[in-house]
């Protein structure tokens, strides 16, 4: 079985631009993985069969990005094999960690490799699009300043730091914040060079505290620790450390019951170090995206 990570992003910050006529916004985020998230086996399967196992509760298997996904790459390339696809579930949905848009990006990439299609990146990114504005930056697995509607991609190589995610117990709808009149939409378009010398923040971030004290909660109790911010649309909040232990003795020290986790920033995606390993172990195997 082909076993491949879906990791989380964080987005280091996030700056809203403007509105486009067709609802979606412009934004300017930079975009880092981290070394969590979910993981997911690939077998072949007869008779372009897709199945996923466990179900994920709560979302029905077409509506599964995972499933999505494999669906669009079969209609994409008329091609008539199938796949059972086994998923390890740890990354919180509605969580701002863009669980299910890396879900979709690992799916591409693995059946891409599994069915031999020997589609190129950048078809597999376009492709990525239409399922989701975060799943480009996974397929393409670089850390990136994202213009546009976060799928105008420029290679970053900010610092690496050891991160503490905690999770507020709530969803948070992606669609609501950016439906929400009070959303801050007119941050300044600035060059990438000017967004990394300014303080990062996060413009959803007032709005998601205002309607969720859970988050200001938390929010607040980590800037105690380190500087602090929303990734996403939240709900999940994120602080940067020198080194994993002292992210892990602030992680013993939450408030009772919070739910988290340590883990490394990555400018290079656990997704692609797991493909290079798994093609200098297979030196034959198919070696396209
Ligand atoms: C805010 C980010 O999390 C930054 O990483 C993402 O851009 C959101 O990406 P996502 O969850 O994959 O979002 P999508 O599933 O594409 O869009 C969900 C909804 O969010 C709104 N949306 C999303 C992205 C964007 N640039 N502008 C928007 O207005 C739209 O109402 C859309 O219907
Ligand atoms: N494989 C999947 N994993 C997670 N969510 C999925 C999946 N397939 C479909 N979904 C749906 O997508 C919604 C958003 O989930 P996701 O985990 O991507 O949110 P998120 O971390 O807030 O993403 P983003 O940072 O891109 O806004 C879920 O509430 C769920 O209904």
């Amino acid at each position: 079985m082909m076993v491949l990570p879906a990791p989380a992003k964080l987005n280091l910050f996030l700056y809203i631009t403007g509105r486009r006529d067709d609802g979606y916004h412009n934004l300017q985020t930079l975009f880092q993985f981290v070394d969590h998230g979910d993981s997911l086996g690939f077998e072949p399967a007869p008779d372009g069969e897709l199945s996923l196992h466990p179900a994920l509760p709560g979302v029905a298997e077409e509506q599964n990005l995972i499933i999505k996904a494999a669906r669009l790459l079969q209609h994409h390339t008329g091609c008539t094999q199938g796949a059972r696809i086994h998923l390890t579930k740890r990354l919180p949905m509605g969580g701002g960690l863009g669980g299910g848009s890396s879900d979709a990006a690992t799916t591409l990439v693995a059946l891409n490799r599994l069915w031999q299609l020997g589609l190129p990146t950048e078809q597999l990114a376009q492709l990525g699009l239409t399922l989701g504005a975060d799943v480009p930056v996974f397929i393409r697995g670089q850390a990136a300043f994202a213009e546009g509607v976060g799928d105008i991609l420029t290679p970053a190589h900010p610092p690496e730091p050891w991160y503490l995610v905690l999770h507020p117990e709530i969803e948070v709808a992606t669609a609501a914040v950016f439906n929400d009149p009070e959303l801050t939409r007119n941050s300044p378009v600035l060059s990438l060079q000017q967004r990394l010398a300014l303080p990062w923040q996060n413009d959803c971030e007032p709005l998601v505290k205002k309607h969720h004290p859970e988050v200001a909660k938390l929010l607040g109790w980590l800037l105690e620790y380190a500087p602090s911010r929303m990734t996403g649309t939240g709900a999940c909040i994120f602080a940067s450390f020198g080194s994993r232990e002292k992210a892990e003795q602030t992680l013993a020290k939450a408030p009772e019951g919070t739910r988290g986790f340590v883990a490394k920033g990555c400018n290079l995606s656990p997704l692609f170090s797991a493909l290079q390993k798994m093609d200098a172990a297979t030196p034959s195997s198919n070696t396209a995206t």
